[in-house]
């Protein structure tokens, strides 16, 4: 993985905007009391994992996950516990539509991978491809990501609409290189974090307009990760904003960041997943359906990318996921299943301490402690 180079993040907020102020944080008791620690397959690697490590819990409004990476700090894990207690004790923002469009997601797979994997999101008329996979030397690379990408517009056929992601794998002149070359076999939808920070992107930018090559910029890592979310679009450098429930402390945080993005920037947005388990794609689900617009179809379809889930996976149909799976899902977590899942006795202490930990930076915003701080109003680095 690149190594991100947005500096340092504002405390994770609670309570959740447009919340009572004085809602009360759970203490550590209360979320450990139904919570169990599952231990996921993926059927594909992706994002250089093999295993999901989530943490399921139960409150009183439904159930939730908390699964930050396992490398992220608790400064960072303490924005993901925001969106798990929200989920579990406030439940999801009322719903404005009754679908949500989600794209095929395919990793860095052989090229002959690439149809099946488009064919687990049904009637997709969208696939992101990951491209600059880590690890592989930039030629050998860019050759397997035009090929991959080829594959995807093939499997798609006519009309399908194609995205990269690149995670920050490229510099400006990498990128510009790569998305010249991507952009000759047809149009892009957008290119997501092709380099990794914001100077890179404005750089990016430049260089593509100079060579009069058409691709949008969408930002993912310097929204979810920066120290100021909103510095990116500030910077003119993004056309396309990918919003994920647990990193941006919940789906009223999503919902509040969606519109000031849409009102003061003019920049659509896009829910994706966090590579969460069903419970966790349901609360994406849940937090697009609230959106008053949504131009794009939604990176939540990665169920698919694990070989066990915590719930029977949500089902794509006609491209979309449907509100009622979410809420199935949300319904219908089984403990029994659950414990069928369970990761072994010392990883669920690990995950329990550091639930405790993320807790603890949590309530330094809680009502008890100093004013919360939302991502919408989150000050910017100088
Ligand atoms: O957006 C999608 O199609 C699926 C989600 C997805 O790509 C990701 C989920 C989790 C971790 C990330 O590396 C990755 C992303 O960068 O967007
Ligand atoms: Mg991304």
């Amino acid at each position: 993985m690149p190594t991100w180079t947005g500096g340092t993040r504002a405390p994770a907020p609670w309570p959740p905007p447009g919340c009572d102020p004085a809602t009360p944080l759970p203490t550590a008791q209360e979320l450990l009391a139904r919570a169990v620690v599952v231990d996921l397959p993926l059927r594909t690697r992706f994002r250089g994992l093999d295993r999901r490590e989530a943490l399921v819990l139960r409150g009183p409004a439904g159930w939730a996950e908390l699964a930050p990476f396992l490398e992220y700090d608790d400064e960072e894990a303490a924005w993901w516990l925001a969106a798990a207690v929200e989920a579990a004790w406030l439940g999801p923002p009322p719903p404005l539509r009754t679908e949500v469009p989600v794209n095929a997601t395919v990793p860095a797979v052989p090229t002959g991978d690439v149809a099946a994997v488009i064919a687990r999101t049904p009637g997709a008329r969208t696939a992101k491809v990951k491209v600059a996979e880590p690890g592989v030397p930039p030629a050998r690379s860019l050759a397997e990501d035009l090929d991959r990408v080829a594959a995807a517009r093939e499997a798609l056929g006519a009309g399908g609409r194609l995205r990269v992601d690149a995670n920050g794998g490229w510099s400006p002149e990498q990128a510009e290189r790569a998305l010249t070359a991507l952009r000759a076999q047809g149009p892009l939808e957008y290119a997501e974090q092709p380099c990794a920070d914001v100077a890179g992107l404005v750089a990016l930018r430049a260089r593509l307009a100079a060579a009069g090559v058409d691709v949008p910029v969408a930002a993912d890592e310097s929204v979810r990760r920066a120290q100021d979310p909103l510095a990116v679009v500030r910077a003119r450098a993004a056309d396309v904003a990918v919003l994920k429930v647990p990193p941006l402390g919940g789906g009223r945080a999503v919902l509040a960041l969606a519109e000031l993005l849409r009102r003061e920037h003019g920049v659509p947005v896009v829910v994706s997943s966090a590579l969460d388990t069903a419970v966790g794609i349901a609360a994406g689900v849940r937090a697009a359906a609230a959106l008053p617009g949504l131009a794009h179809a939604c990176g939540l379809a990665t169920g698919s990318l694990l070989a066990r889930d915590v719930a029977p996976p949500l089902v794509v149909s006609a491209g979309a996921l449907p509100v009622a799976e979410a809420d199935r899902v949300l319904a219908g977590v089984d403990p029994a299943d659950l414990e069928a899942l369970a990761a072994p006795p010392d990883r669920a202490r690990w995950w329990a301490d550091r639930l405790r930990r993320a807790r603890s930076v949590l309530a330094r915003s809680a009502p008890a402690g100093r004013p919360a701080h939302h991502p919408t109003t989150r000050p910017s680095p100088g």
